[in-house]
């Protein structure tokens, strides 16, 4: 095992139960969606993170598998003491759908015709892509994400979970990303595509059985991958230096060492992606237009998210004036956004790059947790003049060992305990009113949990009553959803 890393992980594959209608009007069928989880889900599923990953990225997202000579993608941010700590939160990621690895793409077997699907596979989006992660999160009984994280198009991903799921997320952390795709990034695609499809390999899509189109894939990968890399880290890596060779060859043969690292990039591509997952996937990232007709004030109207906007400053594919037309719509809503640019000289990839950074504004994101981001919304509590055998009952049958006592307008009065029930079966008494607590602890939605976990520690109380400005209450936290949110100190 490696140190802070959550060590060998797997892959697993969940079919989904239903056929997957696409934003086209089309059926996908026998759907697969291959995904890792890294971390323990808590008893009241509260602490699940799904990370988004980017065009060409997998669930692999960290870990490592058996003899691997390099770990998940974006292992620098996850795992024990990591800002998506593992020891905290419940970390999934999967394949996109159109993908290869593992989730239904176009190399995938077609039911109707046995063979890949090729060309047969139906357009996909970002939406679709949104929806199939939707079904896996659901079948993990997953009901609201802790934070839905990912850059580039992963970014596109969060931005579409909070649009079609806003009840499902608590906080959105966009990467690197757009609400739309740009003319330019729409061109980059597209010459990436024209790549892969002059390939005589190519055969329409045809190729499962024969010669791959490698040379149409490692040039759309080479042209890509110039868009992922800053200027100035071309100057840092390669300056003008030559490959392997003291003088110009005077010939087409490689010079540079940027020519030599492109062309690299794009033969080690070719080894692990499908020429026809590319051509779908960039086809998706094109038609990602979040607010369509409208405006992105419009988009987000009404989202109770709390969202965390990163750029990156030498980012010229996806600039930081794109995240920050996403903060200027989330502000026209006022919804708590805040906005930080990394500061890097990588490029567009300092996203999967800059640890240090990445960590630090992620990690103090995350910590930032409200009483109202984890408390109970679903509690028993008893009307007041109930009786003491009710609330004995009630105790026993929703299993809790706290009732919050209220009026009909759920006004808080006191709290009775398992404790004041034994109490009144030694001492007697008959009514609740004579056994509950009536100075009761209790804690706003708005407090931050470590003074509910304060709270807790100084009374030796497992449990508190959230009540809102008019006394009523709202919720209920417990030791355990407390704990499993706090930062280690
Ligand atoms: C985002 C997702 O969801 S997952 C997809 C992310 N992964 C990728 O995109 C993989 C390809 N991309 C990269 O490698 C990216 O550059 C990064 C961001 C992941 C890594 O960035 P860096 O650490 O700066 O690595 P760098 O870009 O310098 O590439 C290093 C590789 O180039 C090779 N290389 C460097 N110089 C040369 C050269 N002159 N000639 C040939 N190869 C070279 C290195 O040997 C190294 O190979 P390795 O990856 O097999 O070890
Ligand atoms: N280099 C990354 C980022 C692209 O946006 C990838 O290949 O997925």
């Amino acid at each position: 095992m490696k140190n802070e890393s959550i060590g060998i992980v797997e892959t697993k594959y969940h079919s989904l139960s239903d056929d997957l209608i696409l934003e086209s009007g089309e059926k996908l069928k026998n759907v697969q969606v291959a995904y890792e989880t890294y971390g323990k889900l808590n008893k009241e599923k509260s602490n699940a993170i799904l990370v988004c990953h980017a065009l060409t990225g997998d669930a692999h997202v960290a870990g490592w598998y058996e003899g691997d000579k390099k770990p998940g993608w974006w292992d620098v941010i996850i795992g024990p003491g990591k800002c998506l700590d593992t020891e905290k939160y419940f970390i999934i990621c999967s394949n996109v759908i159109g993908g290869c690895k593992g989730s239904t793409g176009p190399s995938s077997i077609n039911p109707e015709t046995n063979k890949p699907y090729g060309l047969d596979f139906p357009i996909i989006t970002i939406k679709d892509m949104v929806n199939a992660q939707k079904k896996l999160v659901n079948s993990m009984g997953v009901t609201q994400l802790f934070a839905v994280i990912g850059g580039s198009m992963g970014g596109m991903q969060v931005l579409q979970w909070c649009v079609s799921y806003p009840d499902m997320v608590r906080s959105a952390i966009p990467i690197a990303t757009t609400a739309f795709s740009s003319p330019q990034q729409i061109a980059f695609n597209e010459v990436g595509r024209r790549a892969i499809i002059s390939d005589p390999n190519w055969n329409n899509g045809q190729y499962y059985d024969s010669e791959v189109p490698t040379e149409g894939l490692a040039l759309a990968r080479m042209i890509a991958h110039i868009t992922y890399l800053s200027n100035e880290s071309m100057y840092q890596k390669f300056g003008r230096r030559l490959q392997d060779k003291e003088d110009y060859g005077f010939d087409f043969e490689t010079d540079f060492e940027v020519e030599s690292y492109l062309h690299y990039q794009g033969n080690s591509f070719t080894k692990r992606f499908d020429a026809n997952s590319y051509l779908y996937i960039t086809k998706a990232v094109d038609y990602f237009d979040l607010a369509g007709e409208g405006s992105l004030a419009e988009t987000f109207y009404g989202l109770k998210i709390k969202f965390l906007v990163i750029s990156v400053d030498s980012d010229w594919l996806y600039p930081p004036s794109l995240s920050r037309d996403i903060v200027m719509g989330l502000n026209a809503n006022d919804i708590n956004v805040s906005y930080c640019e990394i500061k890097s000289s990588y490029g567009h990839d300092a996203f999967l790059i800059e640890a240090g950074q990445l960590n630090y504004l992620i990690a103090g994101f995350l910590s930032d947790t409200l009483v109202k981001d984890v408390m109970a919304k679903e509690f028993p509590k008893i009307k007041e003049k109930s009786s003491i055998e009710h609330a004995a009952e009630l105790m026993l049958h929703e299993k809790v060992t706290h009732l919050p006592v209220v009026t009909d307008n759920s006004t808080l009065l006191g709290i009775v305990t398992a404790w004041d029930i034994s109490k009144s079966v030694a001492r007697n008494y008959k009514e609740l009113d004579d056994i509950m607590t009536k100075e009761v602890i209790v804690v706003s939605p708005e407090d931050p949990i470590e003074l509910a976990a304060r709270k807790m520690k100084k009374y030796s109380i497992s449990s508190l009553p959230v009540v809102d400005e008019s006394e009523t209450v709202i919720g209920i936290v417990t030791m355990d959803h407390v704990s499993s949110m706090m930062t280690e100190n």
